[in-house]
């Protein structure tokens, strides 16, 4: 693996740190996820959290520079006029979010070599008796949706991180969370078209904007009836994507992949989820307040 603390000036990712500058330059804006990126001059050492910032978008672009320079770019673009980080200590609807995301730390993930692994939990099952309430206005399931990205990612403290990330097809990246969707109760045979508006916009901003944030993703309560859906979904995806999504028809069969620190629901020993997990925070009247 290239040592982060002399890495040679032709490595792909030491010409990307001298191009921060620029790019920073031109979106006007530097922050991301939290962290600041800093510039570097001919011949200085890199920051090392920058450099695990760079390395995302280079992977996501299998080492291609120009391709990541242009992904970064964006992705600057779009922080500074949408202001995600802000979004996470907004104030969101009980009514129509409350119950369907938590961010957890768990010990023992089978996936991952980390010492703890931090998963997000989507519960949209919770959704399916009424799924106009939570998706029928996409700009805010979008917002909430952002909101639960930077809690996942404050929870992953890539301002402290300390490793290096391989380079593209070296090795796994040790700063990814973890997703789990779960759909307990959904069951209907048609996705219904705010499901697909909601869910197809915030696949495409998380492909664009959070690249290499997230690694293996579980469904689970998935019924054997609803799984063609998966052929559906991967159309929108990436083959690297897909590659590392698992789908399950039972709850209890995610301690396989995540451990005893699961609930109950989910076959291990652990708290509930609205025990041990962090969610954004949630006032049952702020539709009424803003009106
Ligand atoms: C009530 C029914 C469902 C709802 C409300 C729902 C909702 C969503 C939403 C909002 C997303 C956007 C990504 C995110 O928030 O992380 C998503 C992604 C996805 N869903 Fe569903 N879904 C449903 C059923 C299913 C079923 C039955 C499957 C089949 C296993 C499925 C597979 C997927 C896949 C593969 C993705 C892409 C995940 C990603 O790349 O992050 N969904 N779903």
């Amino acid at each position: 693996m290239a040592d982060w603390n002399h890495l040679p000036k032709h490595h792909v990712l030491y010409q990307f740190a001298l191009q921060v500058d620029q790019i920073t330059a031109e979106a006007d804006h530097n922050e991301m996820y939290g962290i600041m990126l800093q510039p570097t001059k001919e011949g200085d050492k890199p920051s090392h959290t920058t450099l695990i910032i760079l390395q995302k978008f280079l992977r996501a672009n299998a080492g291609d520079l120009p391709k990541a320079k242009t992904q970064l770019l964006e992705a600057l673009n779009w922080r500074k006029q949408y202001r995600p980080l802000e979004a996470k200590d907004e104030v969101f609807s009980k009514a129509k979010f409350g119950g369907l995301g938590y961010v957890t730390r768990l010990k023992g993930v089978v996936d991952t070599a980390n010492e703890e692994g931090v998963a997000t939990f989507n519960i949209y099952g919770a959704a399916a008796k009424n799924p106009k309430k939570t998706f029928g206005d996409v700009d805010a399931f979008i917002r909430w949706r952002i909101a639960l990205m930077e809690l996942t990612l404050s929870a992953l403290a890539l301002n402290t991180a300390t490793l290096p990330i391989p380079d593209y097809g070296a090795g796994p990246d040790p700063y990814q969370a973890l997703q789990i969707h779960d759909y307990l109760s959904v069951s209907f045979f048609r996705q219904p078209a705010e499901v697909k508006a909601s869910s197809s916009r915030i696949i495409t901003l998380f492909s664009k904007y959070y690249p290499e944030t997230v690694s293996y993703k579980y469904f689970v309560n998935v019924p054997i009836v609803m799984q063609w859906m998966m052929g559906t979904m991967k159309m929108l995806l990436s083959s690297d994507a897909v590659k590392k999504m698992t789908w399950m028809t039972y709850g209890s069969e995610l301690v396989q992949y995540l451990g005893q620190g699961v609930g109950k629901e989910y076959g291990g020993q652990g708290p509930s989820l609205s025990e041990m997990g962090e969610t954004v925070t949630y006032d049952d009247d702020v539709e009424a307040k803003k009106a």
